[in-house]
């Protein structure tokens, strides 16, 4: 790099988006990932297929208003993840892939083996990103993993970007946020935090944004939402003092573009504010939807780029409101700029896509990517030319946002009543102990129950008779015969697996939540409305605009079909109301607990139609009950009373006979232990395979006191666990939880596994219990005989 004069501040573009969809209007990435992991086509048709997925980002801002030169359209796209893209630019490749990854500069394909794993590296870690159901790759640091810039994509894209006529704003992940969201690799010293690494890291950031520079960029932003997170175990203190110290190296570094610091997801502490400023960068985001104006703010000369568009949501909104907002900062002197709340990868691409599934009515009190970039279009014209000269675009949303006040269906009397009149007696269940007795004796089930988390394989043939039926060629009653061979097929395998609580296999839900949506008043889905949640995997949320009822049973049937089937016990599977409100797009127009309560009743009355059917045992899924928890501490509280006191209501309305399981799984659940206690199902699977069983021990700390399957097949790889790996994972956790409370399940559902790594892990995984069993067995004859020398050790082995 020749040119050493640090860049002085350009203007901030009026409006932005924080960022896009990275996966493509009809999935074009998706697919193009998953024909080159298949092997059936080559890098460089992967390579081309993401460019046309870039230049469309370009141009449909650009369609959407945003100038082409002058930074407001952000360059960020992801192949697979953004903080695996930071990992890569920075060369911070943990070094238990050394072996396999070494030279520079680092490749899509030292990318995949990260995110993928292969038969020596398990896979890094998945967590979620802030309170969202996106999942990111958990960089691994110690104090001696390597750093130096070591990818140089982002810049390339800039590059490209400007021979298509754009000068565009890279997006990158700040190196507060990246060590903050990194994990200390295994056998570090305990007192070791990635954030120690700080010093070392910020270099590589340096010649990174030279390299930016040197490609056109004018600005940059860098991604900070760490700092508006209270529950990443960093106080803010900390988080502020690293911000300040990191944006000061960065603010003078010879040569760089403009330093725009995002943040997103909760509200910007005014320390955090404060140590941004101080640190010299050139323009501060933060989110008004979710959180409000930092004090300092206003009285600042930085530019301010207010997220005042929902971008975690798809609700067109009260765009009145967005731009009081913004003159509201105007009027206080700051020199505002607008943008979304949140990049815009939560949301779909665009409305246009969804003439046939949603009704035009509904569709005029939505804003998808497209639409909520062209909303902030409107602001900035507001900004730079007055309220008068957007009044239009102002009352279109005003009267669009009155119509769905008042439309059918939006609030039912009946509906609200029957939520007032829920009482403390419809939460409680008799005792536990008193429950574990009915059901021990009526269930009659082995010492260490096997069984599983309730999909299996969603194979392509599945898939594609789903797509058959919806499309019409083929009518329901074959569907639906086809269901009942994949149920049958998925039973006699698990009898023939020896496992001791069956399922059905879930083959009739193209996603479990979306299923329920299909089946509940108040819900809409839609036909294209994906949304990226890992790598190649996406999610179509459904809408929730309207009360939440059930008019008729939704699984009865298929568990009813199932458990004829079978002597055993087959498990009903339902998904709990945390987790349907999590994965769909909620109305903001009521707060979440009276919506999780109409959710919470219908699966209430769904529980009971199972137990009528001779169901005995219920599992009510809840593995988003940790993403929804609040970034701020103070709300933490309100949120697990009424989460915990929706999941009671759902399953608290069955006899004492009646087994309700629950299962967690996509995030850390040591911190809310005790609102695992609180749900008091009597049996809980939970993942723990890959964290080697921490959460058993937090369980353990706290004297849980009920059944706890903790997984012993990490599902997520499709690596096939071998009988000694699960017998390790079983012996430790006997270390922990009581025999008698002990279940053996996988860590999650198996829809994303094939049938032959899941016949053979499950094969294992009875095997290792068996052998539990019998040294169970053994230790126990051996205790019988030690305190009653006398006793027969045949006897007090079968007692
Ligand atoms: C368990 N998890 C879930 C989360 N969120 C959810 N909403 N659901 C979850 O299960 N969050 C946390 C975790 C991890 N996240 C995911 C997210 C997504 C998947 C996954 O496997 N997604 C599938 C799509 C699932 C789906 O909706 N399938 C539909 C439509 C299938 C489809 O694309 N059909 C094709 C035609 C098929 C063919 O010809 O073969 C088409 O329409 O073009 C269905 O089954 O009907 C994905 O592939 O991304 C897993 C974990
Ligand atoms: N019952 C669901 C839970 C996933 S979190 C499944 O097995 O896929
Ligand atoms: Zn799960």
């Amino acid at each position: 790099m020749t040119n050493i004069t640090n860049t002085p501040a350009q203007h901030f573009p009026t409006g932005t988006v924080l960022g896009y969809p990275r996966i493509g209007r009809n999935r074009e990435l998706k697919r193009a990932l998953e024909q080159y992991w298949r092997g059936d086509s080559s890098l460089d048709a992967l390579e081309a297929v993401h460019a046309e997925v870039r230049q469309a980002r370009r141009n449909a801002l650009a369609d959407a208003g945003f100038a082409r030169d002058d930074a407001s359209i952000p360059e960020d796209a992801s192949t697979y993840d953004h903080v695996l893209d930071t990992l890569l630019a920075v060369g911070a490749v943990p070094e238990r892939f050394a072996d396999a990854i070494g030279e520079e500069p680092l490749t899509l394909d030292d990318a995949f083996l990260l995110a993928r794993g292969d038969a020596t590296h398990p896979a890094l870690e998945m967590t979620k990103w802030f309170d969202t159901n996106y999942h990111y790759l958990v960089p691994e640091i110690s104090p001696s993993t390597p750093f130096r810039y070591a990818n140089r994509d982002r810049a390339r894209q800039v590059t490209e970007a400007g021979a298509a006529g754009f000068n565009t704003r890279p997006t990158i992940v700040g190196p507060v946020t990246f060590l903050a969201l990194a994990k200390a690799a295994d056998g570090v010293p305990a007192d070791f935090a990635p954030l120690q690494r700080l010093d070392d890291l910020l270099p590589v950031y340096v010649e990174w944004l030279a390299d930016l520079a040197e490609a056109g960029a004018q600005w940059v932003q860098l991604d900070e939402s760490a700092l508006v997170s209270q529950v990443l175990g960093i106080d803010e203190r900390t988080l502020s003092d690293a911000a300040l110290h990191a944006y000061s190296v960065l603010s003078n570094a010879p040569q760089r573009p403009a330093l725009f610091v995002s943040t997103a997801y909760a509200t910007l502490p005014d320390t955090a504010f404060n140590a941004l400023e101080l640190a010299g960068v050139d323009a501060i985001g933060f989110d008004l939807v979710r959180g409000s104006v930092p004090a300092p703010a206003r009285a600042s000369n930085v530019p301010l780029v207010a997220g005042v568009i929902d971008g975690h949501n798809i609700w067109r909104g009260d765009l009145d409101a967005a731009f009081a907002k913004l003159e509201s900062l105007q009027q206080s002197g700051a020199n505002v700029h607008a943008s979304t709340s949140t990049s815009l990868f939560h949301v779909p691409h665009t409305l246009a896509d969804e003439t046939e599934a949603l009704s035009p009515q509904l569709r005029s009190w939505l804003a998808f990517a497209d639409e909520k970039a062209r909303q902030i279009a409107t602001l900035a014209a507001g900004l730079a030319q007055g309220r008068d000269a957007i009044a239009a675009e102002l009352d279109a949303a005003t009267t669009a946002l009155e119509d769905r006040r008042s439309a059918d269906g939006v609030h039912l009397p009946s509906v609200a009543e029957r939520v007032a009149q829920v009482t403390d007696a419809d939460l409680q269940r008799e005792p536990f102990a008193v429950r574990e007795a009915a059901q021990s004796a009526s269930l009659n089930l082995p010492v260490l129950p096997t069984t599983t988390i309730g999909s299996f394989p969603q194979t392509p043939t599945i898939r594609r008779a789903r797509r058959d039926f919806v499309r019409g060629d083929i009518d329901r009653a074959a569907y639906e015969e086809f269901l009942r061979d994949e149920v049958r097929e998925v039973i006699t395998l698990q009898h023939n697996i020896g496992l001791d609580v069956l399922v059905h296999g879930e083959p009739e839900r193209n996603d479990m939540v979306q299923y329920f949506a299909e089946n509940l008043e108040g819900f809409a889905t839609t036909a294209n409305g994906w949304v990226q949640s890992y790598g190649s995997r996406c999610t179509r949320p459904s809408i929730l605009w309207g009360d939440v009822e059930r008019t008729a049973p939704i699984t009865v049937p298929w568990s009813q079909y199932a458990q004829s089937l079978s002597d055993a016990p087959v498990k009903g599977m339902l998904t709990g109301p945390v987790t349907i409100l999590a994965w769909s797009f909620v109305r903001d127009d009521q707060p979440l607990e009276q919506t999780a309560n109409q959710v919470a009743l219908a699966l209430r009355d769904e529980v009971r139609d199972l137990e009528a059917a001779g169901i005995r045992i219920i599992q009510v899924d809840e593995p988003a009950l940790r993403e929804l928890l609040p970034l701020e501490r103070d709300r933490h509280d309100d949120y697990l009373r009424w989460s915990v006191n929706a999941f009671r209501l759902a399953t608290a309305g069955v006899a004492i006979e009646t087994q309700i399981h629950t299962h967690l799984c996509y995030s850390e659940f040591g911190e809310i232990i005790a609102a695992i206690d609180g749900l008091d199902a009597d049996v809980t699977s939970i993942e723990a395979a890959r964290s080697r069983m921490e959460v058993i021990e937090d369980l353990a700390d706290h004297d849980y006191p009920r059944g706890v399957g903790p997984g012993v097949w990490d599902i997520h790889s499709p690596r096939v666990p071998d009988s000694a790996e699960i017998a390790g994972l079983l012996e430790a956790a006997t270390d922990l939880i009581p025999a008698n409370r002990l279940w053996v399940n996988p860590d999650c559902g198996l829809k994303t596994r094939g049938y032959e790594e899941t016949t053979a892990s499950l094969q294992h995984l009875v095997a290792a219990t068996l052998a539990a069993r019998e040294a169970l067995q053994q230790a126990a004859a051996r205790d019988a005989a030690q305190t009653v020398p006398d006793a027969a050790p045949a006897v007090a082995a079968g007692a």
